[in-house]
């Protein structure tokens, strides 16, 4: 069985030794510009088209992330990049679900606790305690109830915060109430006072979050983007947070990446940011499940996480 590797930042040596040790009867090798040779798997991020294209005997593609936006987007560009019948999979979970709720306890606590305030009270030196916020008024709506969103909902929860989530399909989550298409997408937003982002990236999410969305949230609502920049029109967040209609915001990814430093949201005094880190590849973890599924895989069987390529996600 022969693997190829592609990554643009991952040292290809640890994951070919790793990936070598969990299928010792698997050949792995970094792929370089050039190399057709036969290969049963891929494992990529961003791969270059070449990469794939005319490889109609791959029996699967594993990207390495959860999002599969940046290979859906070539795959429009080039549609002879993947053949219709290799199936594309990607992570769920690997130890990300436990980083998104680690990002979000933290930030979610830090506003209801009004740590954000009393650093910008530190700089005045001033003592003043402020107004508790009401738990049972912080309510939180996570945009996306899929692996991430629901592993967030669930840390959330033990808080005693009200939880909302909205998805395509409605879903049945034990104390977090569900909302699902396009017509229940105000009756979500309403009464929202953290919304927390955790969407795939596809053609019916891009620009989801702009002025109209946020200005149906609470009046001094908190935007969390913890999944793709182009969800979110930063031009108009920056007018809500001008407006007072956004109290802050945390953002960990942007329309461009990395975010230039002329961009406004740097000096933004209620504007938290972080570089696309909110949850990364686990290398072990990722082995771990790569290595399952492709055993999965040559015996017959399809492993979780597969891609569908239609609905983008
Ligand atoms: N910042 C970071 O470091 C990281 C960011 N990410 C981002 O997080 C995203 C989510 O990951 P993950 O939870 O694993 O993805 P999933 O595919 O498991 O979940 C996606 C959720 O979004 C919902 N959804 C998709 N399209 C729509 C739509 N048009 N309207 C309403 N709901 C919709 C789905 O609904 P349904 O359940 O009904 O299908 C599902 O609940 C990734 O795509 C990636 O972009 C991921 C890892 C790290
Ligand atoms: O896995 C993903 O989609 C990521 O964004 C990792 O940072």
């Amino acid at each position: 069985m022969d693997i190829i590797f592609y990554h643009p930042s991952f040292k290809a040596a640890s994951w070919i030794n790793g990936l070598q040790q969990r299928l010792p009867q698997a050949t792995v090798r970094q792929w370089q510009p050039g190399d057709n040779a036969a290969a049963d798997y891929a494992l990529v991020r961003t791969p270059p088209v070449e990469m794939l294209q005319g490889r109609s005997d791959l029996k699967g593609v594993f990207a390495l992330g959860a999002g599969v936006d940046d290979i859906l987007t070539q795959l429009k560009q080039h549609p002879e990049m993947l053949s219709e019948s290799v199936p594309l999979f990607r992570l769920e979970d690997t130890g990300m679900g436990l980083q998104m709720q680690e990002y979000a306890v933290y930030t979610v606590l830090g506003w209801f606790r009004r740590f954000d305030d009393y650093q910008q009270q530190k700089q005045q030196t001033l003592w003043q305690s402020l107004k508790n916020y009401r738990r049972q008024d912080f309510t939180i709506g996570i945009l996306g109830a899929g692996v991430l969103g629901s592993n967030v909902a669930q840390s959330l929860k033990v808080w005693g915060f009200p939880i909302r989530c909205w998805s395509r399909s409605p879903k049945q989550i034990d104390g977090v109430t569900s909302y699902y298409g396009a017509d229940q997408l105000s009756d979500f937003l309403s009464g929202t006072q953290v919304l927390i982002n955790l969407l795939p990236n596809t053609p019916q999410t891009v620009g989801i979050i702009n002025r109209q969305l946020l200005s149906q949230l609470n009046s001094g609502a908190f935007v969390l983007n913890l999944a793709r920049g182009a969800h979110l029109v930063e031009e108009d967040l920056l007018a809500a947070l001008e407006a007072g209609e956004i109290k802050a915001a945390a953002l960990d990814v942007f329309v461009q990446e990395p975010l230039p430093e002329t961009s406004p949201l740097w000096s933004h005094p209620r504007v938290a940011i972080t570089p696309h880190n909110a949850a990364v590849t686990l290398p072990e973890e990722a082995m771990d499940y790569i290595a399952k599924s492709i055993q999965q895989r040559e015996a017959g069987e399809m492993p979780e996480g597969r891609v569908d390529i239609v609905r983008g996600y």
